[in-house]
C-alpha cells in the first residue's frame, strides 16, 4: 500500500488537476492499493486568508468570494459546493459584521479549500468509474485546542484512523482531506500551513505504510531553491536525519514535523513532480550514504534584534536572561551573536514574535534602559537567513570571499556546533544574488558572468558577436554563462538580463537615446540582484574612464581595450589601483598593448616572480610596422604605402594620429608601469614622424598633400647603410629598479638580419630583456592590430577574470 500526497499547485487548474487524476486513475487501474491525501487546489488557503482580511476590514469580499468559487468549481461546473460556499458566506458575513475573526473561525474557513479538492478530486475519478470516497480527516485526526497550528493527540487519532479506514471497501481508494482536524469538541483545527505533508506522514505511520509518494511543483530536492537558482542540481537520495536539517533551516519543500512519523517507522518518503513524469524524484529513507548532502537552504519570516549598548559589555548574565525571557514566551532564538556588533548582542526570532519579544525585552532590561547601559532595543526587518547545510567552516573562507567581492553584506555569520552548518544573515534583497553566489562556489556548478559591454564598434562589434557565437562552448566546457546584460553605444542603451539576443544592433537602434549610461548600468545590475558583474569598455572615450571607480565600488571588474586609464597621470593610476585593491576587484587590459599577443600578462608574470626586466624593445604599432617593413623593402616613395596603408583600414582616419607616435608611446607607457615604474607620459622621447610642414590642417589638406612626407623620407632612406632598414620603435631602457625608466619612441636603422630587421607585413614585436635571458630576449611576434584579434583579446581578459572567481 502506498500513500499519495498532491500539493496545492499540482491541484490547480489546467495541467496540474489534468495529471493529477491521470496518474491517479494509471495506478488504481493497475490494481496498486492506494490511500491519496489533498491539499487545497492552488492557491485556495492563501485566498481564503485574503477573503477574511477583506471582510474583516469590512471591504466587498462577495466579488472576489464569486471568483474563487468560480476556480475552485472547474473542470467540473456542475460539482455542487453549496455546503462549503454557504458556510463561507456565513462566516465572512459574520467577520464583515464583528469586524473581526477568531483563530477558530480562520481554521474553519480555511478548512474548505481541503475539503473542495477531496470532492472534486473524487468526483472526476468517479466520473471515469473509479472508486474512491471523499473523506474528511476531521472524523479521526484529534487535536489540542491550539487553533491554527494544532497539536495531534497520536494515540487517539491512530486508533480512530485505523478504525475508520477500516470502514471503507477495499476496492474504493479514500481521498483524505490534508491539513485538518478537530478537537476534542469537534471544532475544526488546523495543524499550520503546509500541514499536509504532517497529515499524509501521521496517517502513513498510523496505518502502517511504508511508502509516501508526495506530489509538487518541481522535480525534487535541490542543492538550493530551484526558483531562486536556475541550475541548482537535484538530489537523488537523502537520509531523514539530512532532511530534518534540511527543513528545520527553512527548505520550504520539506517540513521538520512531517519527518518524525516516518524515521519512528522507517517510511520512506518519495518526492515527485506532477508536472514532469519523467523525473526520478528524490526518495528520502533511513539509508546511510558515505557522504553527507550538501544544500543552502533560506528562512524568510525572520527579523534581526539588537541590543545595543556599551554598558552590557562583559557583564555576566545577559544572554541568559534574554534566552530565558524569549523562552517563557514561546519564542526560538535562531542565531545569536555579539561579535558582529562591539557594543552589543544580536540575534534572529521569527518576524511573527517580533512585537512580543520586543515588549519582553524592553521590560527585562528597563534598568540597564534606564541607566543608559543599553541605548537601544532595535529590530531589522528585511533580512533573511541563508544556510548551507553539510558545510564545514574550515573550507568557507573563499566563499566568504566571493561574497564580499559581489559586494553582499554579511550582518551576521554564525556555525552550527556540529560544525556542519552555515548561516549567513543578509538583508532580504540581497538573497538571490548571495544563494547564486554561494551555490556557484561550493557545488562549482554553472558561474554566470553578467556582462556590460560599453562601446560597439569595431572592436566593440566583434567581441559581442564572437561572445554571441562562442557561449554555448564556453558552457560546455568551463560550465561558464557569459550573460550579456547590457550594450551601450554613444547615445543608446540596450539591457536584457536574461542575456541579449543575435538581434542586438535591431534591438539597441530602437532605444530612446539616454544620458548616464554608468548610472543606468549600475542601477540595473542591482535592481536585478546580478552577480558576478564585469564592466567592459570598448572606447576610446577619455570621459569614460572617469566611472571606473564608480564601477568598482559597485561591484564590477573591469576589462578594456581602451588604453586612457592606464596612460593618465601616475596618480591617476595609482588611485584606481587602490581602489581596485580596496574592493578586490580585477581590471585586464592586455589588448592595450599587443592586441591578441599575450605581452602584459607574460610581462607581469616574469615581473612578480622577482624576474629582473632590463629593457622592453620592440615595433609596437601594426601600421607603422606596416609602412617600414614596406618602405624599407621598395624602392616606392613613402606616400605610396601610407596610401595603400590608409586604404587597407591599418590607420585612423588621419593618419598623422599614428604617425606623430602618441599611440606607440601609450603602449611604452603602459609597459613602464607594469614594471612598477612611475614615469608621466611627458617624460617619453618621442619622435614625430609627421614633417613640420604637414603638421598643420585639417585630415583633408594632408591627404592632398600626402606626397609632400617623400622628401623627408626619400633623404633618411639615403642615408641607410647596406643591409640595413627602417624601424619605429619603443624602446624601455635604464635602470629600471629606479622610480622611473628612460623611454624613448624613435625611428631607427636595424640591421636587416634581426629580430626587429626580419619583420613583415603588420606584425609587431616585442623583446623582453631579463636578467636571467642576458642578450636572448624573450620574443613575442604575431598580429598586433586589428578587430577581431583585440576583440580576442578581450575576450580573453573576460576568461580570465571567469577564472579568479
Ligand atoms: N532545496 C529545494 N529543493 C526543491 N524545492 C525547494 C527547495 N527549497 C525551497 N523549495 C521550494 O519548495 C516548493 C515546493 O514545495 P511545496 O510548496 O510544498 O509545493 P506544493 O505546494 O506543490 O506542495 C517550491 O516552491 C520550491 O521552490
Ligand atoms: N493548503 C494548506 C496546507 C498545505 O500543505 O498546502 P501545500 O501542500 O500546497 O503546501 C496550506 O496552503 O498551507
Amino acid at each position: 500500500m502506498k500513500l499519495l500526497k498532491f500539493g496545492g499547485k499540482s491541484l490547480a487548474n489546467g495541467k496540474g488537476i489534468k495529471n493529477v487524476i491521470a496518474i491517479l486513475s494509471e495506478k488504481i487501474k493497475n490494481k496498486e492499493k492506494i490511500i491519496v491525501v489533498l491539499s487545497a487546489r492552488g492557491d485556495a488557503t492563501d485566498e481564503l486568508e485574503n477573503l477574511l482580511e477583506l471582510a474583516k476590514s469590512n471591504c466587498n469580499y462577495e466579488k472576489v468570494l464569486i471568483q474563487f468559487r468560480k476556480q475552485q468549481i472547474e473542470p467540473l461546473t456542475t460539482l455542487n459546493v453549496d455546503q462549503e460556499f454557504d458556510l463561507l458566506n456565513r462566516l465572512l458575513k459574520g467577520v464583515q459584521l464583528t469586524e473581526d475573526y477568531s483563530q477558530k473561525i480562520k481554521d474553519l474557513v480555511l478548512a474548505q479549500g481541503e475539503l473542495l479538492a477531496v470532492k472534486m478530486v473524487s468526483a472526476l475519478l468517479n466520473n471515469i468509474n473509479i472508486k474512491c470516497q471523499v473523506v474528511d480527516s476531521r472524523l479521526f485526526l484529534k487535536t489540542d485546542d491550539n487553533f491554527g497550528n494544532a497539536q495531534v493527540n497520536l494515540v487517539t487519532s491512530k486508533e480512530k484512523t485505523v478504525k475508520y479506514i477500516e470502514t471503507i471497501d477495499a476496492d474504493v481508494t479514500p481521498i483524505i482531506t490534508g491539513f485538518i482536524a478537530s478537537n476534542i469538541t469537534n471544532e475544526t483545527t488546523t495543524l499550520g500551513r503546509n500541514g499536509t505533508n504532517y497529515s499524509a506522514s501521521l496517517i502513513a505511520n498510523f496505518l502502517g505504510i511504508k511508502a509516501i509518494e508526495s506530489y509538487t511543483h518541481v522535480d525534487g530536492i535541490f542543492t538550493a531553491n530551484p526558483e531562486i537558482v536556475s541550475n541548482a542540481k537535484i538530489i537523488k537520495h537523502i537520509n531523514y536525519n539530512e532532511a530534518s536539517e534540511l527543513a528545520s533551516f527553512g527548505t520550504s519543500i520539506l517540513h521538520t514535523k512531517s519527518i518524525n512519523p516516518l524515521i519512528e517507522d522507517g517510511i520512506s518518503l518519495h518526492i515527485l513532480n506532477t508536472f514532469n513524469k519523467e523525473n526520478e524524484g528524490t526518495l528520502i529513507s533511513n539509508h546511510q550514504t558515505a557522504r553527507s548532502i550538501k544544500s543552502i537552504s533560506v528562512q524568510e519570516e525572520v527579523v534581526l534584534i539588537n541590543i545595543i549598548g556599551k554598558g552590557i559589555i562583559g557583564k555576566k548574565g545577559i544572554d541568559a536572561r534574554i534566552f530565558s525571557n524569549l523562552s517563557n514566551i514561546g519564542v526560538n532564538i535562531g542565531i545569536i551573536s555579539q561579535g558582529s556588533s562591539e557594543r552589543g548582542v544580536s540575534f534572529i526570532i521569527p518576524k511573527k514574535n517580533k512585537a512580543m519579544a520586543q515588549k519582553v525585552l524592553l521590560n527585562e532590561f528597563k534598568h540597564e534602559i534606564l541607566k543608559q547601559d543599553i541605548q537601544a532595543v532595535n529590530t531589522i526587518e528585511d533580512i533573511s537567513v541563508v544556510t548551507i547545510v553539510g558545510q564545514h567552516i574550515g573550507n568557507f573562507a573563499s566563499c566568504l570571499d566571493y561574497l564580499k567581492q559581489n559586494k553582499i553584506n554579511i550582518l551576521l555569520i554564525n556555525n552550527t556546533i556540529s560544525g556542519n552548518n552555515i548561516s549567513l544573515v543578509i538583508h532580504k534583497k540581497e538573497v538571490k544574488k548571495a544563494v547564486n553566489v554561494i551555490h556557484s562556489q561550493i557545488f562549482g556548478a554553472i558561474k554566470t558572468m553578467h556582462i556590460a559591454i560599453v562601446g560597439k564598434g569595431t572592436v566593440g562589434g566583434s567581441l559581442i558577436n564572437q561572445l554571441l557565437v562562442s557561449k554555448a562552448k564556453v558552457l560546455n566546457r568551463k560550465n561558464l554563462k557569459l550573460n550579456i546584460f547590457a550594450i551601450a553605444g554613444k547615445e543608446k542603451i540596450l539591457f536584457n538580463k536574461n542575456g541579449i539576443s543575435d538581434n542586438w544592433r535591431t534591438s539597441l537602434q530602437e532605444k530612446e537615446n539616454t544620458l548616464d549610461h554608468e548610472k543606468a548600468i549600475i542601477a540595473y545590475a542591482r535592481k536585478h540582484h546580478l552577480e558576478n558583474l564585469v564592466l567592459i569598455d570598448n572606447t576610446s572615450s577619455e570621459d569614460f574612464v572617469n566611472y571606473y571607480t564608480s564601477f568598482i565600488e559597485n561591484g564590477f571588474d573591469l576589462v578594456s581595450s581602451n588604453k586612457i586609464a592606464n596612460t593618465q597621470r601616475y596618480f591617476q593610476y595609482k588611485t584606481l589601483r587602490e581602489s581596485l585593491q580596496l574592493h578586490k576587484k580585477n581590471y585586464l587590459y592586455e589588448t592595450n598593448v599587443g592586441a591578441g599577443l599575450p605581452i602584459i600578462d607574460t610581462i607581469r608574470t616574469l615581473h612578480e616572480s622577482g624576474e629582473n626586466i632590463t629593457r622592453i624593445k620592440g615595433v609596437f604599432s601594426g601600421s607603422l610596422s606596416y609602412l617600414f617593413n614596406s618602405f624599407s623593402a621598395s624602392e616606392q616613395p613613402f606616400s605610396y604605402f601610407l596610401k595603400k596603408a590608409i586604404e587597407l583600414g591599418y590607420t585612423e582616419p588621419d593618419p598623422r594620429e599614428d604617425l606623430c607616435g602618441n599611440d606607440v608611446a601609450r603602449k611604452l607607457l603602459i609597459l613602464a608601469r607594469e614594471l612598477d615604474l612611475k614615469n608621466e607620459f611627458n617624460d617619453i622621447n618621442i619622435e614625430n614622424l609627421i614633417p613640420e610642414s604637414l603638421r598643420k590642417g585639417d585630415t583633408k589638406q594632408f591627404l592632398v598633400n600626402i606626397e609632400g612626407i617623400d622628401t623627408y623620407y626619400s633623404a633618411i632612406k639615403n642615408k641607410l647603410a647596406d643591409d640595413y632598414v627602417l624601424r619605429y620603435i619603443g624602446d624601455l631602457s635604464g635602470n629600471l629598479q629606479e622610480e622611473k625608466g628612460d623611454l624613448q619612441v624613435k625611428l631607427v636603422a636595424i640591421p636587416k638580419n634581426s629580430a626587429l630587421g626580419n619583420l613583415t607585413g603588420s606584425d609587431s614585436i616585442f623583446e623582453i630583456y631579463t636578467e636571467s635571458y642576458k642578450e636572448n630576449p624573450i620574443t613575442i611576434i604575431g598580429a598586433g592590430a586589428g578587430a577581431e584579434v583585440t576583440a580576442r583579446g578581450v575576450f580573453g581578459d573576460l576568461l580570465r577574470i571567469a577564472d579568479k572567481k
